[in-house]
């Protein structure tokens, strides 16, 4: 669980973070939302102990950082994939880590495994590629098994397979029923890894809510349209999507993709004669959101 409570962060004469509050529950991910400069990095930063609050507070299971006894045991976080001793083995970094926080050499050979990286522990990290760095980071961060993740843009640079990963693995440590933050300034990213969404802008909250509201909210939605509407109604409900049958004989189906729509239509034999996504996708909703933060206010949890 994170708590973040009227947090304020001034650096001189600049404010990062402006009388923020948020919670982050257990079994899930979060998206952790917001341009460039919105201040997502410095809250991170505070929750972690690396910068003091200018007021406000960033607890960990209802802890400020510093005064959780065994830390690395509480929250682990993916920073700055950079931060590694090239010199060192992958082995012998998390051994290091390990060792300076009471954790036994077993541990290192489990997390090692679990982020894929066993078959080349015994090499050195300076002549990791970054998605072994971005492994390796990870691994450091679950030596402990916190319960409270944090990541800040994860996927920063890697591949579409490293990305894949990445977010099946975060989806797995949900699963797990930790607590998962995960900062990125792309809604496209956190579509397809996120269950809740805390949108910030200029320091401020712009949005704390799931990723269904968010694309309700913005009538988000397929339309279709067929010549057995009530038929096709029946097998799309059996699918598990909702649908709405406008006047005019379309319908609008929320909770399935086009694809599933498609795919559900032609195993029944169904014909469609139109097939579209409607409304904003979450990406414009998004830049309406962070666009002009006053536009429309917050959205209450
Ligand atoms: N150490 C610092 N000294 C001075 N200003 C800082 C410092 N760290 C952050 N800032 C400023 O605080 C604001 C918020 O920065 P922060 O890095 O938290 O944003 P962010 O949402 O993480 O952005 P990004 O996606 O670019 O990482 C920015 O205006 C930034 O320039």
């Amino acid at each position: 669980m994170i708590e973040i409570r009227e947090l304020t962060k001034r650096y001189g004469g600049t404010v990062a973070v402006d009388g923020l509050s948020f919670e982050v529950r257990p079994g899930a991910v979060t998206g952790f939302l917001g341009p460039n400069g919105a201040g997502k990095s410095t809250t991170m930063r505070v929750l972690l102990g690396l910068d003091a609050a200018t007021s406000g507070e960033a607890l960990v299971n209802g802890r400020r950082y510093v005064e959780l006894r065994r830390p690395m045991r509480e929250v682990g976080a993916l920073l700055d994939a950079g931060a590694v001793h090239g010199g060192r083995t992958a082995f012998d970094h998390l051994r290091w880590l390990a060792r300076s926080n009471g954790i036994g050499t077993r541990r290192v050979a489990e997390v090692l495994e679990r982020v894929g990286l066993a078959g080349v522990a015994r090499k050195r990290a300076g002549g990791f590629s970054l998605g072994m760095r971005q492994r390796l980071g990870i691994a450091a961060a679950l030596l402990g098994d916190p319960g409270v993740l944090l990541f800040d843009e994860p996927v920063n640079g890697l591949d579409p397979d490293g990305v894949r990963w990445i977010r099946g693995l975060m989806r797995g440590f949900a699963a797990e029923g930790r607590t998962v933050l995960v900062s990125s300034h792309l809604m496209s990213e956190m579509e397809l890894t996120a269950d809740r969404l805390v949108v910030i802008g200029r320091g401020r909250l712009i949005a704390d809510t799931s990723v269904r509201e968010l694309a309700d909210r913005f009538g988000r939605g397929v339309v279709v349209r067929s010549p057995r509407p009530a038929e096709l109604t029946g097998v799309l409900a059996a699918a598990g999507g909702s649908v709405e049958a406008a006047a005019d004989g379309a319908l609008t189906v929320t909770g399935l993709d086009v694809a599933d729509i498609g795919e559900h239509a032609a195993a029944r034999g169904i014909p469609l004669y139109e097939v579209r996504p409607r409304g904003a996708s979450l990406e414009e909703a998004y830049m309406r959101l962070t666009g002009d933060g006053a536009e429309f206010g917050a959205v209450a949890p």
